[in-house]
């Protein structure tokens, strides 16, 4: 490690597939933030083969490592240009912590695993950075779900954030395609996924009208909650499920919706106002606490439809977006990942045993050191 330098960038590519997130920040005595970011959207070629790989299920081994190879390429020209507009040398950054593209994740099976697609000696190379990759793999090796990672981050924001008023029950829900929670009440963290962020949203939303996301809601806004399909939906044994938990989209997607709703003859509008609901329920009601402030990241937090459900199902809770306390709602996850590379380097555990099940904590990721 460069022992004087304190910049760290990461990289997130998230399950919604619509591009690169990155975070330049710097951290000194346990302080994180934002120095400069950066968000692009992946090249089609590239987007094409992620979505079918994901969505096939079955894919020609040649993919797999053309995708962990363009998927490098493109975070690498997206490292260079975010530093050369910061006027940054690439012997300035400590490490870059990459997340790499999530393209299954089962750790629940007889042989856990969750694959994140990432060349990461391609990434080292095309940047001159050390890079810290495969994040997940240790703590599904303790018996945990590798997911979700960022709670421990969260916990750690809470040193630094202004609102010590709620300080006593602060949820982050991070809602991009996948939904997470972090619950921090007085000392215990908790965090697991509550389940579809914006995933069948914005599948719905492709389908149905041929757009890529429902912008603010708009969509959803128009249409009518229809109770009954809502209570089919909710009845998925995911949502009743213990926590450690974590999911995905190769659970939540348009064969799941398909399943619960064979029968339904909803028009589009009120299909995409219950999958809102869907969505703002799994999210508050696994919330107890009376009061307090839930903190909103991630893309969900811009669909104002969305938002507006979450308040309405939490009348007394202060429901903000992580912007107002002073940390990006678009790069929450970036610095993370950021946060998470630091973590490594200094030899430091990044998974929280409360919030993924591992049975010890751990020093998470692998490192590829710059050539
Ligand atoms: N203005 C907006 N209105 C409504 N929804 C929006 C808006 N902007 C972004 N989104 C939603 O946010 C999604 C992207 O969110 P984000 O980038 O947080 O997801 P991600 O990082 O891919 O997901 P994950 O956290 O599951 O890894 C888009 O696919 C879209 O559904
Ligand atoms: C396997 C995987 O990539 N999971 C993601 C996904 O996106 C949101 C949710 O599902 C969360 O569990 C996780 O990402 C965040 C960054 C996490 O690990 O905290």
């Amino acid at each position: 490690m460069r022992q004087n330098s304190i910049y760290y960038i990461g990289i997130m590519s998230g399950t919604s597939l619509d591009g690169i997130d990155i975070a330049l920040v710097n951290i000194v005595n346990e302080q994180t933030s934002l120095v400069a970011s950066l968000e692009t959207p992946f090249t089609d070629s590239l987007h094409q083969l992620l979505s079918s790989i994901i969505t096939n299920k079955t894919c020609n081994i040649a993919d797999i490592g053309n995708a962990s190879y363009q998927l490098a390429c493109e975070y690498a020209v997206a490292v260079n240009h975010l530093l050369q507009t910061q006027q940054i040398d690439a012997n300035e950054i400590n490490a870059i912590g990459a997340h790499g593209q999530t393209v299954f994740h089962d750790p629940n099976s007889e042989t856990p695993h969750s694959t994140q697609l990432l060349n990461a000696s391609v990434l080292a190379a095309k940047t001159g950075i050390t890079c810290v990759h495969n994040f997940r793999e240790m703590d599904i090796a303790l018996g945990g779900q590798g997911a979700p990672l960022v709670p421990l981050f969260h916990q750690s924001l809470l040193a630094q954030i202004s609102t010590n008023k709620h300080n006593d029950s602060l949820v982050f829900a991070n809602i991009g395609g996948i939904a997470n929670l972090t619950i921090c009440h007085q000392d215990t963290l908790l965090g697991f996924d509550s389940g579809p962020g914006n995933t069948l949203i914005d599948s719905f939303t492709q389908q149905a009208f041929d757009q890529p996301y429902d912008r603010n809601g708009d969509l959803a806004k128009q249409g009518k909650i229809n109770q009954e399909l809502l209570k089919q939906l909710l009845d998925d044994d995911y949502f009743a499920l213990p926590t450690p938990k974590s999911t995905g989209r190769e659970y939540f997607n348009l064969t799941w919706l398909r399943q619960k709703c064979a029968e339904n003859t909803l028009n589009n509008y009120d299909m995409l106002a219950t999958l809102t609901e869907l969505t703002a329920l799994t999210i508050s009601s696994p919330i107890q606490s009376k009061e307090g402030a839930l903190v909103l990241c991630g893309g969900g937090a811009k669909n104002a439809y969305l938002v507006a459900r979450l308040q309405h199902h939490l009348p007394s809770w202060h429901v903000t977006t992580s912007d107002n306390i002073g940390v990006s709602a678009d790069f929450m996850e970036a610095m993370a990942f950021a946060w998470l590379a630091y973590r490594t380097l200094n030899h430091l555990p990044a998974n929280a045993p409360s919030v993924t099940g591992a049975n010890k904590a751990a020093v998470l990721g692998q490192i590829t050191f710059a050539p």
